[in-house]
């Protein structure tokens, strides 16, 4: 598949006011339909060989598998892999990385990302992507799968955009939509869905540890 450059176009500088605003986004253009159906076509191949496996809350000693919190099942990424649509994604997130670090500073060094399946009736509860025991994961970045999300299916993201969770908006998780927000702020769920639901989630973390001087 060629590999368009970023369409780094006045929506992507939308994109970057909005989250340099209100510290999230929702953007519907750097990721194209053909991109989009080629992600698609990866992941649903990966689900029926059974490469997935249930995701778990918390990391290290702290991970737990927790069903009443997260019912969907995860299957991580890297940058080596071999399917080109997994490859310009990864391409795609880091000119997006780029430019954020360019426009907001915030020094995101990685992305550490999974395809997520959540089959009919899976939900994940309220919650925050910042670990208690890693404070890494600084921005998230959620790419929706699903062409033609009917109204009424359920598994919208919604996403609370005050502290207090006061306000929402819910996301209907529709192919090619990608929510960014800032890790730590924005408490979050994905409501149960009523049929199978795929997305691309990442985090973009910063650099951790002492100053190099
Ligand atoms: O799929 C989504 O809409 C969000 C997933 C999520 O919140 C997570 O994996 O931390
Ligand atoms: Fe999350």
């Amino acid at each position: 598949m060629p590999l368009d450059p970023l369409p780094y176009d006045k929506h992507l500088t939308d994109t970057l006011d909005a989250l340099a605003d209100r510290g999230w986004a929702v953007d519907h253009t750097l990721f194209d339909a053909d991109l989009i159906a080629a992600l698609r076509a990866s992941c649903e191949a990966r689900w029926q060989a059974g490469a997935f496996h249930a995701a778990a809350v918390g990391r290290a000693v702290n991970e737990a598998r927790r069903e009443d919190i997260r019912s969907d099942a995860v299957l991580w990424l890297d940058e080596s892999d071999s399917d080109p649509a997994v490859a310009a994604y990864f391409q795609r997130m880091d000119a997006v990385r780029q430019a954020v670090n360019q426009t907001l500073y915030l020094g995101l060094a990685e992305l550490e990302t999974h395809f997520a399946t959540y089959p009919e009736g899976a939900f994940y509860k309220k919650h925050l992507d910042r670990f208690r025991d890693d404070d890494a994961r600084t921005l998230t970045a959620v790419l929706y799968l699903n062409p033609d999300w009917p109204a009424d299916a359920g598994g919208q993201m919604r996403l609370y955009l005050d502290e207090a969770c006061t306000q929402h908006l819910d996301i209907p998780p529709e192919a090619g939509t990608l929510v960014l927000f800032l890790s730590d702020r924005f408490w979050h769920e994905v409501r149960p869905t009523h049929q199978p639901r795929m997305a691309v989630t990442g985090w973009f973390r910063r650099r951790i540890g002492p100053m190099p001087w």
